[in-house]
């Protein structure tokens, strides 16, 4: 691949989501521009309803934009694909299958063609050990804690071995604990894959921890990218370390002035 597709690997130009409503067109987003190197870990933060998900959508291929275009690896975003496997809050596992079959499922939609039964068992094996689940792969969803259903959503995704791996808020119904272990695991996964990632947050600091850029959107309707800070910390990076840290302190109040003095909180406004 080329150095222009490596730093060029996500474009997003000009796009615009309108959406139709009763009261008629609402615009979402407007002028959304940005570039994503292959490899970077990018954080969209933003109030509530200001138009996250929507963007991840829209990257994911579940949507079209009204305007403007998305392009991943070179090619025009056309439909949804395993190449930008989606992590969602809430795991959106099959209940009858086993945590393995979930995650089966996945790699054979993606490598049926190519691969025999015993190496797509193999692969599956494998990102069951990476996201540390090998011990409970037989298990059914329900009989595993939210956590490690989390994993095995995060599994089901990496599997895919996706050229972007969106992530839509994936640790926002997790305790704190749980959170915490989940995001460390997901830094070392990331640097052992390289693999780029766009990940929706409400969280200041899971921004600051996991991204080498967190896009700061402006309130909607019509939200914008804001602001965009690069985080220059080194990795691999160590929360515990990071709390005493002048420099982590200092993108936290970036983020923080961002969100709460220079977008104010909607809710707020509208008391
Ligand atoms: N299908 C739709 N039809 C109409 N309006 C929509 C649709 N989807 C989203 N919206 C509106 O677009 C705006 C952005 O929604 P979106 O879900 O992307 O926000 P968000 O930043 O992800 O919010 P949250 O942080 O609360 O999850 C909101 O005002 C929402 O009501």
């Amino acid at each position: 691949m080329s150095t222009l597709h490596l730093d060029r690997y996500l474009l997003i130009q000009g796009v615009q989501q309108t959406f139709k409503t009763k009261k008629g067109p609402f615009v979402a987003l407007k002028d959304i521009e940005l570039t994503v190197k292959k490899g970077e870990f990018i954080t969209l933060i933003g109030h509530s309803g200001c138009g996250k998900s929507t963007l991840l959508n829209l990257i994911a291929g579940l949507t079209m934009p009204t305007e403007g275009r998305l392009i991943c690896a070179g090619r025009e975003i056309a439909g949804p694909g395993p190449s930008r496997a989606v992590v969602f809050q809430n795991h959106s596992l099959l209940p009858w299958l086993t945590c393995f079959d979930n995650v089966y499922l996945g790699v054979e939609r993606v490598f049926a063609e190519s691969e025999s039964k015993k190496q797509l068992q193999e692969r599956t094996a494998e990102v069951m050990a990476l996201v540390g689940l090998s011990h409970a792969q037989h298990k059914l969803p329900h009989e595993v804690s939210g956590g490690m259903k989390q994993r095995v959503g995060i599994a089901r995704a990496l599997a895919m071995e996706p050229q972007v791996l969106l992530l839509d808020e994936p640790f926002g119904a997790l305790d704190a604990l749980t959170r915490a272990n989940l995001q460390d695991e997901l830094m070392r996964i990331m640097a052992a894959k390289q693999s780029t990632a766009v990940m929706v947050t409400h969280d200041v600091d899971e921004a600051v921890l996991l991204s080498d850029r967190i896009v700061m959107m402006t309130n909607g309707p019509a939200a914008k990218i804001g602001e965009i800070v690069s985080v220059a910390l080194d990795r691999p990076r160590d929360r515990v370390a990071l709390a005493n840290s002048v420099q982590y302190q200092e993108y936290r109040t970036e983020v923080i002035d961002f969100l709460y003095r220079k977008q104010g909180n909607p809710a707020l406004k509208a008391a």
